[in-house]
């Protein structure tokens, strides 16, 4: 017997999933929430951690390394990174945005349900908390399950490492290998390069950071290489066996590596699996991925889905954007985002942020475009801050000159990109550059020269 019922039933409460229930909730609608945790794998495992992580390494390695020439440092034992540390710091940092997040929820008058929801059938989930299984029905539900890892793609005999177990760790292994040169990758090798591990890169294709134009990616694997990190692609990881204290890892070409821990980060699909979906008229495609109308919608035309498990992006800014596109559908006002319009931003070594189309995806779908590349060499603020690295590439369509893509690496990348990325969807042509004024001395009064470049 149904226990109760609810208008919206929202499952998983990451930032889609939140999101979207306080909308509705703020809109008048009943709503439920269900997650055993509020803050989703963004706060214990995704974003937040990763960033925090990131963060924090790069404050370890300038200390160490005596960044800078204003500072007389002196220490009496070499350092070392102390995850215990960084943990309480990290915990510290998640408590806070999980309590903000409850407290919204609160004021918006969303009812919470501490429990996991498997579908019962079309209009029903089965609720399981830590004492009892019950049945609660909806008008209509939103699905915010969020992504795991595609872990079980490479057996292996050794525990590996992920951005949810990282914290085992006592202390910096000594080498790494990163199996995957994509976002979450990059970001590790990033991390365990800062703190003192050796590492390398696996990586299957002859690319890392597949979406980012190559040009981008082709100067940051120098400046890898100079930071000493190895990267090796057009190999895939196909096993990992652990042989007394050691990891060895088996690579296609029939050669293998050797390293304390290996760190895996092959990519992420939907959490719809365990949901039953089948009971609810729910498709899937080959992928794992549920099939959906160009308003989020499944095929169960009560049920939406949000945030990562729709696996269109995989982004905390698509969080927010579908958690608002879906609440407007329910409540009847149309509004449809492109997932074109995410910006990335990967906080490496250097900083690398991205909208829109890279040069060869471009050309890929036949566009007419032109292309503007600036080094930030001759940059007064880039000359002052000393990161003098660094440049910026707009893809444009030449006939209108509409902006197609923008990608960046250097110092002040994503304020950058954010710029065109507010161009892009408020529809502004790049020849209209030159009628805006920018600040002085900023990372983005580099728009200025650019805009002297448009033919
Ligand atoms: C290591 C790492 C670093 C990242 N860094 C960035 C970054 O720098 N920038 C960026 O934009 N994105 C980043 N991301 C991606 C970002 O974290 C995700 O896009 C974001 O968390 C997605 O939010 P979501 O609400 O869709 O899902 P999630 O945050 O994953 O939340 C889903 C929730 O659903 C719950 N759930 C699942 N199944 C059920 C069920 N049956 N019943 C009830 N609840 C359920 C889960 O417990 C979870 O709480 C990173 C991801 C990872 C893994
Ligand atoms: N800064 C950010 O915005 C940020 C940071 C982290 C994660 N994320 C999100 O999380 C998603 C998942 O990240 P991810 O890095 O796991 O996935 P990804 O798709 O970005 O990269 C996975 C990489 O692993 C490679 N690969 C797959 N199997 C392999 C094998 N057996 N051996 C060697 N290489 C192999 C793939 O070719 C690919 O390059 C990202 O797509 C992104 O949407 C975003």
């Amino acid at each position: 017997m149904v226990k109760q019922h609810f208008d919206i039933v929202v499952i998983g409460a990451g930032p889609a999933g939140i999101e979207c229930a306080k909308m509705l909730a703020d809109n008048g609608k009943q709503v439920l929430l269900i997650d055993k945790n509020i803050g989703g794998s963004y706060c214990f495992a995704g974003s937040v951690v990763s960033n925090l992580l990131l963060h924090i390494s790069y404050l370890y390695e300038r200390s160490v390394n005596k960044a800078s020439n204003f500072i007389n440092v002196e220490y009496d034992k070499s350092p070392s990174f102390d995850f215990k540390k960084a943990k309480k710091y990290i915990d510290g940092v998640t408590s806070k945005l999980v309590k903000d997040f409850q407290d919204d929820l609160e004021e918006s008058g969303v009812q919470i349900i501490r429990g996991t929801a498997v579908f019962e059938d079309a209009n029903t989930f089965r609720v399981t908390d830590d004492k009892q299984s019950f049945l609660i029905g909806f008008s209509k539900a939103v699905i915010a399950t969020g992504s795991n890892n595609m872990g079980a793609n490479v057996p292996s005999t050794k525990k590996l490492l992920d951005s949810t177990n990282i914290f085992e760790l006592t202390a910096a292994p000594k080498s790494v290998i990163v199996v995957g040169g994509g976002f979450i990758g990059t970001e590790f090798a990033t991390f365990f390069r800062r703190i003192g591990s050796t590492v390398t890169i696996i990586e299957k294709t002859e690319k890392v950071l597949a979406t980012i134009d190559r040009q981008v990616v082709k100067d940051y694997e120098d400046q890898m290489k100079k930071n000493g990190v190895e990267i090796v692609k057009g190999v895939s990881v196909e096993r990992i066996e652990k042989v007394g204290n050691k990891t060895i890892v088996f690579l296609s070409n029939d050669t293998k590596l050797e390293s304390e821990e290996v760190f895996l980060s092959i990519g992420r699909k939907p959490n719809m699996g365990r949901l039953s979906v089948d009971a609810a008229g729910i498709k899937l495609c080959e992928k794992g991925f549920p099939k959906l109308t160009k308003n989020l919608r499944t095929t169960n035309r009560n049920v939406y889905v949000v945030g990562d498990c729709t696996g269109i992006n995989m982004f905390v800014n698509w969080a927010y954007m579908s958690a608002d596109m879906v609440a407007n559908d329910i409540l009847e006002r149309s509004k449809i985002i492109s997932a074109d319009y995410c910006p990335r931003i990967l906080h490496l070594d250097p900083e690398i942020a991205a909208v829109g189309l890279s040069e060869d995806k471009a050309k890929e779908q036949g566009i007419e475009c032109k292309v503007i590349r600036h080094t930030f060499k001759n940059f007064e603020k880039a000359i002052m801050s000393g990161t003098l690295k660094g440049f910026i590439k707009i893809i444009y369509d030449d006939s209108t000159k509409k902006i197609l893509g923008c990608h960046a690496i250097g110092s002040g990348a994503a304020d950058l990109v954010t710029t065109f990325s507010m161009m892009i969807q408020s529809k502004i042509s790049l020849n209209k550059l030159e009628d805006f004024v920018f600040n002085h001395p900023t990372f983005s009064g580099v728009l200025a020269d650019i805009a002297g470049k448009v033919k």
